[in-house]
């Protein structure tokens, strides 16, 4: 494959059917480029040539510093609510939509993060810096493994700047591919503006992108709701069952597509607790683990609001309509959580809906388990009948044993659940530990690392520490990885 800078056709859809979200900018110069991972499967799947990629052109483009002929980079503008208060203008501070890769039914964004102020920037610098860089590229990239939607991390470069944090950190920009960039926000600010015409072609280029079977409802708007609500279900269950804590769930950070976006102060449960949080920014806990459902049904309704003159000319009536869609989301996300549960526990069809199930999230609810470990010692439980693990991380013998005795008399496919219950997930102090290594210019632990999280039902000789929780037990761990 021969491609170069100007070669590279990347398309506008997003620039010329909505400029009015679609700010024209220029990314910052990076100075001192260098690359410091290249997703190869990635590059390949879009049809990118890896080689060209890892050479100055292509670092140069996936930095920012040049922009292929016919590209027009836009910052994109949104508004959200953060923590529960509305901001009317966010947008992208600090990032770029260089533009589409892939034709009409596959187009996907390519995306920079931490390429430079822009009018949306506010009092920030723009900028971003290598460890949460390198913990977007590792987190995205292990959730993609574990089959979970989300955007995607194609390539990390370090600016060669230093960013001014509490101390000076090295600064990176993030080269990232999304379905889209459409944000529950972009919604908001769309409806904030009055126009109708705009909240319309922003219904119309969503449903052409991501839920073409609304455009032939009676009602595409609603259909549209309708199938946002069931892509979000249908996520956050997937989080759920692998213990994800997103850690900043804001509207402006729920896509349309129902792809996972932002990874911020977000980690993985270890011991199992509904009330976790990762982030110490969210100090009254609104974003913890056992709240995000709950939490996504709210920013859904944000969504209904601002579509309501679509769907409707009475306002009444679309209130109704709107209610009545959202009401789908605690339908789908229980039948997600609860199918997903019982692939878990190796049951389907009816005996997936045994009491035994639901029996279980007492006595995880108890006990405090390590969630990654606790149901791969169910998996070790059904395949050869050795309890020992399960019963070795919890403390309640008699309740487990009670609990063993019924789920096992069920016959749990053990098949099942080796491809259902992760051995690794990225888990928070090996990410940190990887991430301090990368920031003073050790990359070997990261590399490591991706390989271990994106292989994560294998369980691979010489990778055994990355299946282990942490010595410490990291129940009560806050952390916010900064920006
Ligand atoms: N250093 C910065 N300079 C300028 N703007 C920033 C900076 N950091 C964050 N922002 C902006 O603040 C808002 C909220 O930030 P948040 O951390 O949710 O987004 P992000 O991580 O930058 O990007 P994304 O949501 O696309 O992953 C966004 O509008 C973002 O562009």
């Amino acid at each position: 494959m021969s491609i170069s800078t100007s070669s590279l056709e990347l398309g506008t859809t997003f620039a010329t059917e909505l400029p009015e979200l679609a700010l024209p900018w220029r990314a910052e110069e990076a100075p001192e480029p260098r690359l410091l991972v290249l997703n190869q499967p990635l590059a390949v799947e879009l049809g990118l040539d890896p080689a060209w990629l890892r050479s100055d052109d292509g670092v140069r483009l996936l930095v920012g510093n040049a922009v292929p002929a016919g590209a027009t980079p836009v910052a994109q503008a949104y508004a959200g609510h953060q923590f529960g208060g509305y901001s009317p203008r966010l947008g992208d501070g600090r990032a770029l939509l260089l533009g589409e890769l892939g034709g009409p039914g596959q187009r996907r964004d390519l995306h920079l993060k931490g390429s430079g102020r822009t009018p949306f920037a506010r009092g920030g610098d723009g900028r971003a810096v290598v460890g949460p860089m390198l913990r977007e590229y590792v987190v995205s990239e292990a959730m993609h493994a574990l089959g979970i939607p989300t955007t995607r991390s194609l390539a990390v470069v370090a600016t060669g700047r230093r960013v001014q944090r509490e101390v000076p950190m090295p600064g990176a920009v993030l080269a990232r591919v999304a379905a889209s960039h459409l944000r529950v926000g972009s919604f908001q600010l769309a409806r904030s503006t009055d126009d109708a015409d705009l909240l319309r072609r922003l219904a119309d280029h969503a449903i052409a992108r991501h839920h073409p079977a609304a455009a032939d409802a009676a009602n595409p708007a609603l259909a549209l709701f309708e199938a946002v609500v069931a892509a979000q279900a249908s996520l956050v269950a997937r989080w759920m069952l692998v213990g994800f804590v997103h850690g900043v769930m804001n509207t402006d950070n729920v896509t349309i597509s129902g792809e996972t976006i932002d990874y911020g102060p977000c980690a993985f449960l270890e011991s199992f607790d509904p009330t976790t949080t990762f982030s110490s920014i969210d100090a009254q806990g609104r974003y913890a683990y056992g709240n995000q459902p709950v939490v996504m049904e709210w920013n859904l309704a944000r969504l209904g609001e601002a579509l309501l003159p679509l769907v409707h000319d009475d306002e009444a009536e679309a209130v109704t309509l709107v209610t009545d869609a959202l009401g789908g989301f605690r339908r789908q996300y229980s039948a997600a959580w609860s199918a997903g549960l019982g692939a878990k526990l190796g049951l389907t069809g009816a005996a997936s809906e045994e009491p035994v199930v639901d029996d279980l999230l007492r006595l995880l609810q108890e006990n405090h388990p390590d969630l990654t470990s606790f149901f791969r010692a169910l998996t070790t439980a059904a395949g050869t009948g050795d309890r020992e693990p399960a019963r070795s991380l919890v403390v309640d013998l008699a309740g487990i044993d009670a609990w063993l005795d019924r789920w096992l008399a069920l016959g749990p496919d053990a098949d099942l659940m080796r491809r259902t219950n992760p051995v690794v997930v990225p888990r928070n102090h090996l990410v940190e530990e990887a991430l301090d290594a990368a920031t003073a210019g050790d990359l070997e632990p990261f590399g490591r690392l991706v390989e271990a999280v994106t292989h994560p039902f294998e369980e691979r000789p010489g990778l055994e520490r990355y299946a282990e929780p942490a010595p410490d037990s990291f129940g009560g761990y806050t952390t916010y990885c900064g920006t």
